[in-house]
């Protein structure tokens, strides 16, 4: 499941993961232009198991619950370049880990957005949302990124993260 909140780039986000695990990636090249998602967006991956990411529209928040049951991993981005949007943001994760079918979904947040002149570093973001505090509560494994799905930066760890947590099928 792929979640956050508008704008903060998760359709372009799966565009470069999909193009980054095809068989043969090519150049990420300019990033294409991207719609707000209204609904919800299924992309496949290739990793080289066949993984579907379910992208659901910031838009979608109220209706976000509905999918929660048949997850295996969750990706939540944020929008590192965006301070408005940073306590929203953070209400919006506290109440993705406290729903009872995540309570043991791996969780990798991803601060997006880095190749912004005014992006809030990974140490910033952390301060801001009180992370240590939100880890130690939570009863996931929660992972940090940074990322940009306008040049790539980070998406191979994004990638490789797939791989590691949804090795073993349960
Ligand atoms: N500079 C920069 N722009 C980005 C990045 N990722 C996404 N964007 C841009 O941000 C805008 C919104 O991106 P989307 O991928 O549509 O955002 P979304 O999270 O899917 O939004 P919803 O579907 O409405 O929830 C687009 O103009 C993207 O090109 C990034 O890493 N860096
Ligand atoms: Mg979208």
């Amino acid at each position: 499941l792929l979640l956050g909140a508008a704008g903060g780039g998760k359709s372009l986000l799966l565009r470069r993961l999909r193009q980054l695990s095809a068989e043969e990636p090519a150049e990420l090249g300019e990033p294409p232009a991207t719609l707000p998602t209204v609904g919800t967006n299924l992309t496949d991956l290739r990793l080289p198991r066949r993984v579907t990411v379910r992208e659901l529209g910031g838009c979608m928040g109220p209706i976000w619950p509905s999918y929660y049951g048949e997850c295996s991993a969750l990706l939540f981005v944020v929008d590192a370049s965006n301070p408005t949007q940073v306590s929203s943001s953070c209400i919006q994760l506290l109440s993705v880990l406290s729903a009872a079918p995540l309570a043991s979904v791996p969780i990798l947040v991803l601060f997006n957005k880095i190749d912004l002149p005014c992006y809030m570093s990974l140490v910033e973001m952390k301060s801001l949302f009180r992370m240590q505090d939100i880890v130690s509560c939570a009863t996931q494994p929660i992972t940090m990124l940074e990322t940009s799905a306008r040049n790539g930066t980070g998406l191979a760890d994004v990638l490789q993260w797939l791989r590691t947590t949804l090795k073993d099928p349960c």
